[in-house]
């Protein structure tokens, strides 16, 4: 956090990779994740005098060269930006200090965002904006010692199911904790701590992984709805598939310790062609696929970070394979970068709030 003397506070948030057992986590099943540190949203809270939420230049843009301009952006970027993001947490911050005693003082605030996180790629650009304003209203009304972390990233799922966006929460806890998670969201354990069983690992147990993605945004939102009603009419076939993707985090988190990298290599294979089967090929995109297969063409083993738009690789044969990635990437037209994975970021007086370790 940075805050200056005319009490500005900044903070942070950064994408994340799903990296196995997701999108089980939608599902009460279980998941890995780390938090991305080659992309970050931020969000900047200045205390004023009326309380105004700020719309960002692009991401918000409703000034147009024409009308043909206008159409052409609807039909890339969709209606939204982060603007309405913002608005539900603040609403959903105030109603749960509200519905728990905690009290907020009445000073009013500016608050503005920006992302260099690819739009709508599925490395939670959309949890990245809200949790960066979630981390300010905490600083700002000093309650960050009140609400425990295992909460928080309840509260950032719940601003996005306000505005009917279909998620989990692997997102929020990885971008709250930072490093590497293991998560276990079985109903058992949800319905009895209102969250999921949250595991820090080491993050030099994960290998060199790599990120590939296109400009193609994809909606999670859209993407999960009909498999989330599949899934709650009692289909036997996505219920059992989703079981099973959630035991490919909990046998992930295992040959992660054993640094067993074939079985890493097809835990990654089968998660995305659990989702694949699940999804159907219509819903998940061309040129998703086609991403997965350019790694598979190389001998490396690929899957979403989320719901789509981004791929995560690991090439068990090392730099050599690597490299041929890369190549293969240009050809296709895909950005192809190492992923950075970034250190566990919770403070004392947030670790002070937890009930686990
Ligand atoms: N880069 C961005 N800038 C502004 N708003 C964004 C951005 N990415 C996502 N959003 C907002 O979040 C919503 C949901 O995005 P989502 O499909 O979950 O994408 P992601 O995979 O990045 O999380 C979008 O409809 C939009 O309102
Ligand atoms: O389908 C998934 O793997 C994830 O989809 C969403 O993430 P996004 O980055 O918006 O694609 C969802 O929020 C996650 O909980 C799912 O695991
Ligand atoms: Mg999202």
């Amino acid at each position: 956090m940075a805050t200056d003397k005319g009490g500005v506070i900044e903070h942070r948030a950064y994408a994340r990779v799903g990296f196995l057992g997701n999108p089980s986590d939608v599902y009460n099943g279980r998941t890995i994740s780390f938090s991305l540190g080659n992309f970050w949203a931020s969000v900047r809270l200045e205390p004023s005098e009326n309380l105004s939420i700020l719309p960002h230049p692009v991401h918000d843009l409703v000034q147009f060269d024409s009308l043909p301009h206008l159409v052409s952006r609807l039909q890339s970027d969709g209606y939204y930006g982060g603007v309405r993001l913002l608005m539900a947490i603040c609403r959903i911050f105030h109603n749960y200090c509200k519905d728990n005693g905690i009290h907020l003082h009445d000073g009013n605030f500016k608050l503005s965002y920006d992302t260099n996180i690819p739009r709508q790629t599925g490395l939670s650009g959309s949890s990245a904006i809200v949790c960066a304003a979630l981390s300010c209203l905490l600083d700002f009304y000093q309650v960050r010692h009140l609400i425990k972390v295992e909460v928080r990233p309840n509260l950032i799922l719940e601003a996005e199911k306000e505005l009917g966006i279909v998620a989990g929460l692997q997102d929020r806890v990885a971008q709250v904790y930072g490093g590497l998670v293991y998560m276990d969201f079985n109903k058992k354990y949800m319905d009895a701590f209102g969250h999921g069983d949250y595991r820090r690992m080491d993050i030099d147990l994960l290998p060199p992984l790599y990120l590939i993605y296109a400009e193609n945004p994809s909606d999670s939102g859209k993407v999960h709805s009909t498999v989330r009603q599949r899934w709650l009419n009692g289909e036997k076939f996505i219920i059992s598939s989703m079981e099973e993707v959630a035991k490919i985090a909990l046998e992930g988190r295992a040959a992660l310790i054993e640094k067993d990298n074939e079985k890493l290599a097809s835990l990654m294979n089968r998660n995305f062609d659990l989702r694949r089967q699940m999804f159907g090929d219509d819903a998940l995109g061309d040129v998703n696929i086609e991403m997965v297969e350019v790694a598979r063409q190389v001998g490396a083993a690929s899957k979403f970070t989320g719901s789509g738009g981004a791929v995560v690789v690991f090439c068990p044969q090392g730099p050599s394979q690597a490299k041929l990635l890369e190549d293969a990437c240009k050809t296709a037209g895909f950005v192809f970068m190492p992923i950075k994975v970034m250190p566990p970021f919770l403070n004392e007086i947030d670790l002070k709030t937890m009930s686990t370790t």
